[in-house]
């Protein structure tokens, strides 16, 4: 059996709503060399877990058939990072060699790394590994101009990976590599789309200085250029999350016409929308993902995750009257 580590690397991927995190997350998850990987995520069904290739272990603990063993975060970070210890030192778990917590797309980096620092407990068992920020090449210049939270997730990085490289190849591009350099000169960059990327070269430890500082805990700030930190123009963020349900199946082309037109005219205010739909003919449920004016195509799911066939959509919009989404959503599902 593995010996568990003196301190245990705590890997943190973070990156803007629909940047591709699960995504990356899911190809860091199928590497056999990770296998001894304990991951902590929001919500299992966000990656989509195959539920005949997972193993309930105990509570909010599964094994994934990789070996990884990934569990929810349901109150708070320390009390989660203390429980996968505990049941460690127990012989409870498989003694994994690096933890990899996957932030919410709004979420802070700092407090999550300096929670590492300030717990008693913690501090003696993990360390800060690095900071993985996914960056979504057509939409990722926007979102750093306009969401301080996206400029944080980035200055932060000790990687940055850049998704999306396959779908655009937008002048844009440029400006990007121009803004993250600026913002974050040190960084590994890399494309998860090119063929030669390794996803899990972005675990490997490169000189970090940030994780350093707060190893030390001396007052560290995070220089933020003063235009972002408000977004552009002064712009501050009203972000509002809510869940729409159906519960009769769904006609695919009414829904495609809707999402289409809803992201034509409220793009730059659907700042993510995904979810599950249960479609009229279908035993399967589709997954749908969108990020502001991008409709990803849709994927057949495997199975429903559980007994629950509604459909259900997860929106995240900036300043939109939630209401209005929701009224229209199930007018035209009843058509
Ligand atoms: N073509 C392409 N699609 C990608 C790439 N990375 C992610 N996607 C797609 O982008 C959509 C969002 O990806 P996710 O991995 O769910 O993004 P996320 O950052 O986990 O999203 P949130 O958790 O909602 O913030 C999905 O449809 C992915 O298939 C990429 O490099 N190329």
């Amino acid at each position: 059996m593995a010996e568990i580590p003196q301190f245990t690397p705590v890997n943190l991927l973070t990156g803007f709503l629909g940047s591709g995190k699960t995504t990356l997350l899911k190809r860091l998850l199928s590497d056999p060399a990770l296998s001894d990987t304990a991951v902590l995520i929001n919500e299992f069904g966000e990656i989509g877990l195959d539920h005949d290739l997972v193993e309930q272990v105990d509570g909010d603990m599964v094994m994934l058939q990789s070996g990884c063993v990934c569990c929810t975060i349901r109150g708070d970070l320390a009390e989660a990072l203390r429980a996968l210890h505990e049941r460690r030192e127990r012989g409870a778990m498989p003694a994994f060699q690096r933890v990899v917590i996957e932030s919410t797309g709004l979420a802070d980096p700092f407090p999550i790394l300096s929670t590492l620092k300030a717990d008693s407990v913690l501090r003696h068992h993990f360390r800060p590994g690095n900071v993985i920020t996914t960056v979504d090449a057509i939409n990722g210049l926007g979102q750093l101009q306009r969401y301080a939270e996206s400029s944080r997730q980035v200055v932060i990085a000790d990687q940055l990976v850049i998704t999306k490289t396959d779908m655009t190849n937008t002048a844009d591009f440029d400006q990007l590599l121009a803004q993250l350099a600026r913002l974050n000169p040190d960084a590994v960059v890399t494309c998860a789309a090119d063929q030669g990327f390794q996803p899990a070269s972005v675990l490997d430890e490169t000189i970090n200085l940030i994780s350093d500082s707060l190893q030390s805990q001396s007052g560290f700030y995070c220089d933020i250029p003063n235009a972002l930190e408000n977004g552009e123009n002064g712009h501050s963020a009203d972000f509002r999350s809510f869940v729409v349900t159906v519960d009769q199946p769904v006609d695919w082309t009414a829904f495609g016409i809707w999402l289409t037109m809803l992201l034509n005219r409220h793009g730059q205010q659907v700042i993510r929308v995904k979810g599950i739909l249960n479609l009229e003919g279908e035993d399967r449920p589709v997954a749908i993902h969108g990020v502001q004016h991008l409709v990803h195509p849709p994927v057949h799911m495997a199975g429903w995750p559980s007994d629950d066939r509604r459909s259900r959509l997860v929106f995240i919009v900036d300043g939109l009257e939630t209401e209005l989404i929701r009224q229209s959503f199930e007018a035209f599902t009843a058509l």
